[in-house]
């Protein structure tokens, strides 16, 4: 299968300066890719790089034809004062087949449907009157996407999609983007920060500390010692492995049975005890 998107020894950064080195790493039709990382290990920098907002400073990076010619759909993270732009939410969508309709001063018909279509998708239809800045935070996330899939419905690239959601937008949000995925076979690559839903959801990770520090099946990133630092510093301040965190590792290696939370570990630390 020819990947959407391949990488190979790339490096990217600004005024000589290097913040992502070497990285290879390929996204293929129906990859879900999640991109984890502490704070200024590169993540958006990569993002840039692959929609062609920075170019490489070394190595290759290679956009497949029919991205070439559809473009990505892209979510970014978003900006107050992008969360209070004032228009309807039909038309933010349409905004979405700007790249399409080129010079012409009107959108065709084609593109009205095809944002109808992804509104209906989205199940935004009953809102597309509806002023975009008076919807909730998961609202408009809603019709980004549906934005976002207006360019192309190949590949959406995400930047930490759920910050100021409330928890229960972030379940409906994950969702949402498992049946784009698993149902409509739309390949998601997303900078997270929800290590846990990463591993749940994801079939690659991509770990990133400027340089990679783990790219594979994400049912392998949680053995690597990437994912043991990460989990520690992420979840409970420092990397200081818990005695629960040794006896599950024994208990998996001798028994290689699923262990649960009444087993002693309360979660957070290098293993997923509950599948
Ligand atoms: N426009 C810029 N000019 C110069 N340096 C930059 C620019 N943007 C980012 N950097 C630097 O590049 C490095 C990587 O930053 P980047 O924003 O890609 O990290 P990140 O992993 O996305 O961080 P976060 O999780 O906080 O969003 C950092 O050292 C940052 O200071």
């Amino acid at each position: 299968m020819e990947p959407l998107i391949r990488c190979e020894h790339m490096d990217l950064g600004y005024e000589n300066q290097d913040a992502v080195v070497d990285v290879n790493m390929e996204v293929c039709p129906g990859d879900y890719l999640c991109i984890v990382g502490e704070n200024g290990s590169g993540k958006s920098t990569l993002m840039k790089g692959l929609l062609g907002l920075l170019k490489p400073s070394a190595g290759v990076l290679t956009v497949s034809e029919e991205l070439k010619t559809t473009g990505i759909g892209y979510l970014p993270q978003q900006t107050a004062a992008q969360k209070d732009f004032p228009a309807s939410v039909r038309e933010v969508v349409l905004s979405g087949c700007l790249s399409r309709r080129g010079r012409r001063p009107f959108y065709s018909r084609t593109e009205k449907r095809i944002a109808a279509e992804n509104m209906e998708r989205l199940g935004i239809t009953p809102l597309a009157k509806h002023c975009y800045r008076e919807l909730s935070g998961g609202q408009q996330q809603r019709v980004l996407i549906a934005r976002a899939l207006c360019a192309t419905t190949k590949l959406l690239l995400l930047d930490e999609p759920i910050t100021g959601l409330d928890p229960m937008a972030i379940q409906d949000f994950y969702a949402m983007l498992r049946k784009l995925n698993r149902e409509d076979g739309v390949a998601i690559l997303m900078v997270s920060h929800d290590l846990r839903n990463a591993v749940e959801e994801a079939n690659k990770i991509l770990h990133l500390q400027k340089q990679v520090l783990f790219y594979g099946p994400a049912h392998d990133y949680m053995n690597s010692r990437a994912a043991g630092h990460f989990f520690h510093e992420k979840e409970q301040g420092q990397c200081v492995p818990t005695a629960a965190c040794h006896m599950a590792r024994q208990k998996d290696e001798n028994e290689n049975s699923p262990l649960k939370e009444e087993d002693g570990c309360k979660g957070g630390c290098c293993h997923d005890h509950t599948k």
